[in-house]
């Protein structure tokens, strides 16, 4: 007979992917937000799991009517902003909840007037707040930043054994589309600081162009050697951050052999794989880092 004592694990829940459009109309020129906000709530919340007891669980669905009436109530500028008002907000308001994370993406639209709008592509900004009593993270991001240089990047000098077929590369195309993460130092950094002058989306833009430009400006022997140069770039230009965890698919472009039809191909047309891609994943730390507590959960 099986006698062993079983007990309840960790566990959050939360209303995951309320989608808010929020609007500023004030003048003749509209603003726009357009978030994916996820919430996961964790505290005293053994008696529903074991008996089912719902008092200490604020509903999801209360969770997702937040969401609106915050956009309503403080307006939706920046997205950091935005999740430690709600991150805050459920740990304060509800006794058993003694951690909140949201999860925000954000779509980004741009101006065609005063109140048209295109969409910008398929890149997303986003960011993790976490809050509970001891401390508060913020771990800001991007993804699908597509980016590719025609040149300037090879790859040779790796092991060769009874499988290995891909010939060195003293000239390819390299492309990645960027998932990039950074975590914030911690809340006395930038406590007093984040409400002004957009701390947050000046912090984001800095941060996609640091990794623009050493994307660019990286001569490459591998992809590897692009993603440290990528991490160290950001850190070292901005100092409010500590840590920066990158994925970077290695979206492959293979020569075409056009031999077959009398002609050469000196690099100049490809066949642009979708699948398998290498994936390339590593961060960069700096010294004396806060501790990250739950922040990459
Ligand atoms: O930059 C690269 N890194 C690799 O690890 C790798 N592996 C591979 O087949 N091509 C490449 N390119």
């Amino acid at each position: 007979m099986v006698s062993d004592v079983i007990t309840l694990g960790p566990n959050q829940y939360g209303k995951a992917e309320t989608r808010v459009v929020a609007l500023r109309r004030g003048t003749e020129r509209h603003e726009i937000a357009d978030l994916n906000v996820s919430i996961a709530l964790s505290g005293d919340l053994a008696d529903t799991h074991h008996t089912g007891d719902n008092s200490n669980v604020l509903p999801t669905d209360t969770q997702k009517n937040t969401v609106f009436a915050f956009a309503r109530k403080h307006g939706i500028d920046q997205p950091e902003e935005f999740g430690l008002l709600l991150a805050k907000h459920f740990v304060a308001s509800q006794p058993a909840i003694t951690h909140a994370r949201v999860a925000i993406e954000e779509y980004s639209w741009r101006r065609l007037g005063e109140h048209s709008f295109e969409r910008a592509g398929d890149e997303v900004r986003t960011c993790v707040v976490h809050h509970d009593a001891r401390e508060t993270h913020v771990v800001s991001g991007l993804r699908e930043l597509v980016l590719l240089n025609t040149t300037n990047s090879e790859f040779w000098g790796y092991p060769k054994d009874a499988y290995t077929t891909l010939p060195e590369a003293s000239d390819r195309i390299l492309a990645t589309a960027v998932t990039a993460n950074w975590r914030h130092s911690t809340e006395s950094d930038w406590a007093d600081s984040y409400w002004v002058d957009s701390y947050w989306t000046k912090s984001y833009a800095d941060a996609r162009s640091n990794l623009i430009a050493a994307f660019a400006e990286t001569y490459s022997y591998s992809l590897q050697q692009t993603l440290y140069e990528m991490g160290r770039r950001v850190l070292d230009q901005q100092s409010g951050l500590c840590e920066i965890r990158l994925s970077l698919p290695n979206k492959h472009h293979f020569l075409v052999d056009l031999s077959p039809f009398g002609m050469d191909n000196p690099g100049e047309v490809f066949f642009a794989a979708d699948r398998p891609y290498g994936l390339i994943e590593g961060s960069a730390l700096r010294q004396g880092a806060p501790d990250a507590g739950r922040a990459w959960e």
